[in-house]
């Protein structure tokens, strides 16, 4: 089968200081991914290289078995939807409009349609005519990943998909994440709560300096040294009624 995304032993440099270091990925169809790590761990970093949008200074990056660096912005886009960790929108269109830009290749017809199911599968239907700057911070996040979700792309990429949701909705979008799986799209999440990532993510990648540290399935990514040496937490994953949870404090040595 061929990789959604593969990076192989990608650097890149800020100046002249290292933020990825010799970092590899493969992400396959219906795979759910998590990239885990402190803050300026490099994760964004990592994401970014694999879509073409940050230079390598060494390495390479593949999208459906195509070297990135020579295919144009539409095909990228075309092969990879991206939420992107800000969450800024300039104008003040109606959230249908915003999400349907995801689908921005489709008749407006067809756009207008995917965009109002997106919007009704984060469970804003109600506020789809709304300009997204009169959404609150969490409502506007949730049209971003509608936007997300209507590019019906083989990958989809999603740097803090959860942050500023509550509770209820960071779970949701992990199960849409799921469903997107489910049909067959690789994806590919950063997030910092690391029981939901545990629980939602088929396979766990953890950066710690720019280097990919561990990775595996959550338990074997995550193990009680990993969560000391890269986070600096004292404790493990441990398995509820609800799934995987972090049960940890910060560690004093
Ligand atoms: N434009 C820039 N110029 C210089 N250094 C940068 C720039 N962008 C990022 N960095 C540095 O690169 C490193 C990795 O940043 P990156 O955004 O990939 O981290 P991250 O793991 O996504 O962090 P966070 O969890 O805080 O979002 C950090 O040390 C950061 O300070």
């Amino acid at each position: 089968m061929t990789a959604a995304l593969s990076l192989h032993d990608a650097t890149v440099r800020r100046g002249e200081t290292p933020v990825l270091r010799g970092a590899s990925l493969t992400v396959q169809p219906g795979q759910v991914v998590g990239v885990v790590g402190p803050n300026g761990a490099g994760k964004t970093t990592l994401l970014r290289a694999a879509l073409g949008l940050a230079k390598l200074d060494s390495g390479r990056a593949e999208l459906g078995g195509r070297d990135v660096a020579g295919l144009d912005e539409a095909t990228r886009a075309a092969l990879a939807g991206y939420l992107p960790q800000e969450r800024r929108v300039g104008w003040n269109l109606p959230a249908w409009r915003i999400a349907s830009l995801g689908a921005a290749l489709k008749s407006p017809a067809l756009a207008q349609a995917v965009a109002m199911d997106a919007l009704g599968r984060v469970g804003l239907a109600g506020l789809a005519e709304r300009g997204v700057l009169d959404l609150s911070g969490g409502e506007r996040a949730r049209v971003l990943l509608a936007r997300l979700l209507a590019t019906a792309a083989p990958l989809l990429v999603a740097d803090e998909p959860a942050a500023g949701l509550d509770p209820d909705a960071q779970l949701l979008s992990l199960e849409l994440f799921g469903e997107e799986a489910a049909r067959g799209a690789a994806v590919v999440l950063t997030l910092h709560d690391l029981g939901l990532a545990a629980r939602a993510c088929d396979r766990l990648v953890v950066v710690g300096s720019g280097r990919v540290v561990s990775e595996g399935a959550p338990r074997d990514a995550l193990t009680p040294t990993v969560l000391r040496e890269v986070f600096g937490l004292e404790g493990a994953l441990e398995e509820t009624s609800a799934g995987l949870t972090l049960a940890a404090r910060r560690y004093r040595p």
